[in-house]
């Protein structure tokens, strides 16, 4: 007889990347007994309903969450307080609530007000997407081999963030737990702050008036190609994660301007041995994550062998 799913009834608000992921990878790893899935988008839940990918399109968040054991809330981080609010007093008593944003502070700040002392607010994020989004975007593979952090609120919910662990092992990911804090910090150095500068390089590129349009798109099969795919990630999403990571964010750009001014006065001054040592330095930083196996941005698994690739 086949194990019994881990959780009855999950409930998955908003289908985007990273919601239709989770709702394949569920589904495909026996995890869930019935699957929900809402979204404000009329369009997305058409979508869904005809891709098959959700036992129950619901209409509204509130009616998804009913009777779910476990609720992720897969919006933008500025939409998650919303949600929040609409659907804590529908928790059933014992249901785990958890949501995926990129930021984890601002998260907590909007959405544990509205969580009921009967339920659990594990919140969660995980390390894999990709830059497109929306429900074609999403499949099952994204999470394998990735990290997926949770950062409990309080030691009492160990035995809920255990379970929530073993829903993202069953879809492939790797389960580290760490501090709200701790996280907004650790993502504006490898994830928030380099997506600025993805977008920042992109939009100074196609400002210089000296070099045309044409020349920007003829000859990016280089270096600045790389950072227009990050620069071509979902702007909504994107501007929550800034407006909600303000100060670790600030921080990290600080200290990114004071190295930034550092290599600008060794070119000026001709001093090539702090070029090479810091490019020496950053050289074996990339070995060491080939070396971990942590080396594909978007990994492509079985997607690029159906879809060919866009770039
Ligand atoms: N894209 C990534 O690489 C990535 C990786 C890890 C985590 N995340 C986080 O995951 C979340 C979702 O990102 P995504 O890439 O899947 O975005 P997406 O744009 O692909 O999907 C978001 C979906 O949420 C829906 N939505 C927005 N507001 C809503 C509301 N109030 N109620 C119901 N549905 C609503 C939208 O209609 C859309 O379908 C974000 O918080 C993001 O920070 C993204
Ligand atoms: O591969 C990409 O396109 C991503 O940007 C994924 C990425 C990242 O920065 O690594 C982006 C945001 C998330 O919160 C987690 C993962």
């Amino acid at each position: 007889m086949a194990d019994a799913p881990l959780f009855d009834r999950v409930a998955i608000i908003g289908l985007g990347l990273i919601g239709s992921s989770i709702a394949r990878a569920a589904k495909a790893g026996g995890l869930v007994g019935t699957l929900v899935a809402v979204d404000r988008d009329p369009a997305v839940r058409a979508r869904v309903a005809e891709l098959g990918i959700a036992d129950v399109v619901a209409e509204t968040a509130a009616e998804a969450a009913e009777d779910a054991d476990l609720v992720i809330v897969c919006t933008p981080v500025g939409a998650c307080g919303a949600v929040a609010a609409e659907i804590g007093a529908r928790l059933k008593p014992g249901a785990i609530l958890s949501d995926v944003g990129s930021v984890k502070g601002a998260v907590v700040r909007d959405m544990a007000p509205h969580v009921p002392p009967y339920a659990t607010f594990v919140p969660a994020h995980p390390i894999a997407g990709t830059e497109d989004s929306g429900p074609d975007a999403g499949f099952a593979e994204l999470f394998r081999g990735r990290w997926a952090i949770l950062t409990p609120l309080s030691p009492a919910d160990a035995s809920d963030v255990a379970r929530l662990g073993a829903f993202w092992e069953g879809m492939g990911a790797m389960v580290d737990t760490m501090s709200v804090e701790h996280h907004d910090l650790v993502f504006a150095i490898v994830s928030h702050v380099p997506h600025l500068i993805a977008y920042n390089i992109v939009g100074t590129a196609a400002d210089l008036e000296e070099v045309t349009q044409q020349e920007v798109i003829k000859y990016s099969a280089s270096g600045f190609r790389d950072f227009t795919r990050i620069a071509s990630s979902d702007p909504t999403m994107w501007r929550d994660v800034f407006l909600n990571n303000r100060e670790a964010v600030l921080e990290v750009l600080g200290r990114f301007t004071e190295d930034l001014t550092a290599l600008q006065r060794a070119i000026r001054w001709g001093e090539g041995d702090a070029l090479f040592n810091l490019f020496t330095r950053t050289r074996a930083i990339r070995r060491s994550i080939v070396e971990q196996g942590q080396d594909t941005a978007a990994p492509d698994f079985g997607r690029r062998a159906t879809a060919p690739a866009k770039d």
